[in-house]
């Protein structure tokens, strides 16, 4: 596989990080792909369907393979995406203070004949958060572009106690279902053969 032929479909460059760790050259495209969750969609079936779209709007007029991405956070049911503003924050972050919320990473891959695709739930457990650390932690710029408004990977991460899932997911790309979905389109992880 040479390097034009692998790409991902995603701005976001955690995904682009996250994707180089498994050491398979690969292109970025954008996507741009409006999110809205439809009525009565669930938030498995919503997350899935996004990394489906990403993925199916990168391959047109490429040929190759395609990943697209989605990742949002579901606290009692309701859907937790990118913070609007602070006040969005805010009320995210109070929710779910003290408890766990889920994160739901979708990851999809196509060839433009077919699209296979996983969604991974990983529990993410936050400890109590004062008033006084949430209004800084707006401050700081990083929560705006972040789903359910943190990022693990970042000062966020002194918000979680533990997880039970995958890390790679929370921050934006499983890598163990990302490496099964691309061998499914000859493309090997580790070179293995199996
Ligand atoms: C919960 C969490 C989310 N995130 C990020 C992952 C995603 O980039 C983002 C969720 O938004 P997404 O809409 O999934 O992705 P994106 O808009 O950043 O990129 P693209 O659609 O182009 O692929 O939140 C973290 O970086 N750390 C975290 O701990």
């Amino acid at each position: 596989m040479t390097k034009s032929n692998l790409f991902l479909a995603s701005a976001s460059p955690r995904r682009r990080e996250l994707l180089a760790l498994l050491g398979i050259p690969f292109e970025v495209v954008s996507n741009d792909i409006v999110e809205r969750q439809a009525k009565g969609e669930s938030a498995y079936a919503y997350v899935e369907r996004l990394a489906r779209e990403k993925a199916e709007a990168g391959i047109q007029g490429r040929s190759g393979v395609v990943i697209g991405s989605d990742t949002l956070g579901v606290l009692d049911g309701v859907v937790l995406e990118k913070p609007r503003d602070k006040e969005d924050a805010l009320r995210m972050w109070r929710a779910m203070s003290g408890r766990s919320h889920e994160i739901l990473t979708a990851v999809a891959v196509t060839d433009g004949t077919s699209t296979e695709s996983r969604v991974v739930l990983t529990e993410v457990f936050f400890r109590r958060l004062s008033e006084s650390e949430m209004a800084y932690y707006w401050t700081t710029g990083e929560p705006q572009d972040k789903a359910g408004a943190y990022a693990i990977q970042g000062v966020g991460g002194a918000f979680v106690e533990r997880i039970n899932g995958s890390y790679h997911a929370v921050v934006g790309l499983p890598l163990v279902e990302t490496a099964e979905l691309l061998s499914i389109y000859g493309i090997r992880v580790l070179n293995s053969d199996e």
